[in-house]
């Protein structure tokens, strides 16, 4: 299983070296257009592998895409993080350029490879993908609600005082500040409702705090965060790599699916071999079903700026 990422800085490093840990794919290219950076990072992380007692083989390439001939998988992380202060949208005059190159020269080197799009604003980036490479859109997954579940878990756990082993929850939506609807009616500590333990307002500044999770630590950091956005890529790869048919809220292409049409949104799908292999629709109340519609407003009003 050959895996491919593309932009070896702060997410893509983060992103392959979790995937070399886990241990599961035969080799990682790591490409990026600074000169010797992909090189760097590459040779840097393979000398973890006698200390972190991994297999997979890791290379890097200033820009040779030759190199990813054949990948099965391809993650794209290329493109400017934000700053703080900044939203995600205001990164598109740079990033689509980006994305829409590099997803050209992925698909020319390995027509059969399934995409992850990670660059922001990621919802918009993952529709450009479809629209500049045509792929099947089972091929085509943006990763962001995979993160934002993981960072509502997070704040689940710290709100509920519990072993983050011990809670589950699931956030859809655009991976934007606004756009993310963390579903917090059917959160749960070992199957019995959060709102069992927590009060309203308790669960509401769980849901402010999720959505607003990246942009707290780019206040902090001074730039994006990347473990988790790591974490959470390596988690799509691996399901699609080991065919696990796990669950994910992932953005996808909608035709029809959530009353949606003609953008990519997050929303639960299984993930396989195939890539995404099922859309799963789940039952939303009304009020959910609004949020999701004012979501993908503003999801589709980044897409508008892609012809602007
Ligand atoms: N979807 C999500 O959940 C998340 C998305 N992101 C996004 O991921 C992107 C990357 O973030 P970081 O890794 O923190 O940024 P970074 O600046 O550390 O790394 C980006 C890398 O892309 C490279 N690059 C730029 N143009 C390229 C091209 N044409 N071909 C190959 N490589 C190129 C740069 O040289 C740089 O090394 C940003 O757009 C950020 O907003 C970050 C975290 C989570
Ligand atoms: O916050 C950002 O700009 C990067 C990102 O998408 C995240 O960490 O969720």
């Amino acid at each position: 299983m050959k895996v491919t990422v593309v932009g070896a800085g702060a997410v893509g490093a983060s992103c392959a070296e979790y995937i070399a840990i886990k241990d599961f794919a035969s080799e990682v290219v790591l490409v990026d257009i600074k000169e010797g950076y992909a090189e760097g990072k590459a040779m840097d992380l393979m000398q973890t592998a006698s200390l972190n007692g991994f297999d997979t083989k890791i290379t890097g390439t200033t820009g040779d895409y030759t190199k990813t001939a054949g990948s099965h998988i391809a993650v794209i992380t290329s493109g400017i993080p934000r700053k703080p202060g900044m939203t995600r949208e205001e990164l598109i005059g740079i990033n689509a350029g980006i994305v829409k190159t590099v997803s050209e020269n992925l698909v020319k080197h390995s027509p059969d490879v399934i995409l992850i799009v990670v660059s922001n604003p990621m919802d918009t980036m993952t529709y450009l993908a479809h629209k500049v490479t045509g792929l099947p859109k089972n091929r085509i997954i943006g990763m962001g609600g995979a993160l934002d579940s993981a960072r509502f878990k997070y704040r689940l756990a710290e709100a509920l005082e519990a072993p983050i082993s011990d809670v589950d929850g699931m956030v859809i939506g655009g991976h934007s500040d606004k756009g993310m609807v963390p579903l917090t009616r059917l959160a749960t500590r070992n199957s019995v409702l959060a709102s069992e333990f927590l009060s309203e307002d308790r669960l509401n500044q769980v849901l402010e705090d999720t959505k607003v999770g990246g942009a707290t630590l780019t206040k902090l950091l001074g730039t994006s965060a990347w473990y988790a956005p790591g974490a959470a890529v390596s988690g799509l790869v691996q399901a699609i790599a080991c065919d696990q048919k796990k669950m994910f809220p992932c953005s996808t292409l909608l035709e029809g699916e959530y009353g949606l049409n003609d953008l990519c949104i997050g929303v639960p799908v299984l993930l396989g071999k195939n890539g995404i292999e099922k859309i799963v629709e789940i039952e939303l109340t009304d009020a959910e079903k609004a949020k999701m519609q004012e979501s993908a407003a503003g999801v589709k009003a980044t897409n508008g700026l892609l012809d602007a």
